[in-house]
């Protein structure tokens, strides 16, 4: 009996690595399990296992066409707007099962905010972008938007650079202030999880390193996943990196493991540079 609970345990700690699940003491934002999805006949996302855990950087690297987008668009169930999409398995959000009909989508996306890879403001004042979801909420209180303004623009480490100008169109803003004004407006909302897609591909350098600044900070308060194409961004930014290839994990581990000692030659072979 007590052989076959020690084996039990030793066959659990097994499945826990094949499985990619992240140690017991850390809380999960996420778990997916066996996910699948399909455009049409196309799988795009083969038996998806793994742990998200709070309050960390997640990255999710992969050449081209791996599934990355699609995976975390899936975490705030953006790919059902897209009508052939077919998907099986389970996602769960802090225990909650978000392909559960009982669970509404609405509740998701205000504790799961995205950011896209080119920076979308509404075409409205600075101001007016960032109290947008305070207000399709309920918030009237012209003091209380302020603060969720000064707030949100503070911690998107945007409102010294907008504080005198918070009345003027954002597409007056550059690239990278417009990218930080879109994270300002998910923050407003005072999102659990914010989910990153490339949010640096269309900037500049300097903008680019104000974005990987500003991901550390808000790790403090948020859980953030973000896809990457560089490689070298995934390293600086992440505590945990997921290597995507068609459709597939093929590793999932502590960032360090997988630039410094990664277990599959797939993934030796990307993020040395050879294929993608
Ligand atoms: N709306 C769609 N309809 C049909 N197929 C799609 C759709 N979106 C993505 N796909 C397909 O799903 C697969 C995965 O695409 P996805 O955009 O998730 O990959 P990715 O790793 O994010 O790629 P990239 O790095 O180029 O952005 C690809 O084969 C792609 O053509």
């Amino acid at each position: 009996m007590q052989s076959e609970k020690k084996r039990d345990t030793m066959l659990q700690t097994e499945d826990n690595r094949s499985t990619n699940q992240v140690k017991k003491e850390t809380s999960n934002v996420y778990k997916v399990d066996k996910l699948n999805l399909w455009y049409g006949k196309d799988q795009a996302l083969k038996d998806i296992t793994l742990d998200i855990p709070e309050k960390t950087v997640t990255a999710i690297i992969g050449p081209s066409g791996c599934g990355k987008s699609t995976f975390i668009k899936t975490l705030n169930r953006l790919t059902e707007m897209v009508p052939i999409v077919k998907t099986s398995g389970e996602v769960y959000y802090r225990d909650n099962n978000i392909f559960n009909k009982k669970f509404s989508v609405e509740k998701l996306r205000t504790k799961v905010g995205m950011v896209f890879q080119k920076p979308n403001p509404f075409p409205k004042s600075i101001y007016e972008n960032v109290v947008y979801g305070p207000r399709i909420h309920g918030i009237k209180d012209k003091k209380v938007l302020d603060e969720i303004v000064e707030r949100s623009l503070k911690d998107a480490a945007l409102w010294d650079e907008v504080k005198d100008r918070l009345k003027e169109n954002a597409f007056g803003l550059s690239g990278g202030q417009q990218q930080r004004l879109c994270i300002a407006r998910c923050l407003a909302i005072e999102p659990d999880v914010l989910l990153m897609d490339e949010p640096t591909s269309a900037l500049d350098p300097i903008s680019t390193l104000k974005i990987e600044e500003l991901v550390q900070e808000l790790k403090k308060k948020y859980s953030i996943i973000i896809v990457t194409h560089n490689m070298q961004q995934a390293g600086r930014i992440s505590d945990r990196t997921a290597f995507f290839l068609n459709g597939e994990v093929v590793e999932y581990d502590d960032t360090s493991n997988i630039f410094s000692s990664p277990q599959d030659q797939r993934t030796e072979d990307y993020v040395s540079g050879r294929f993608g």
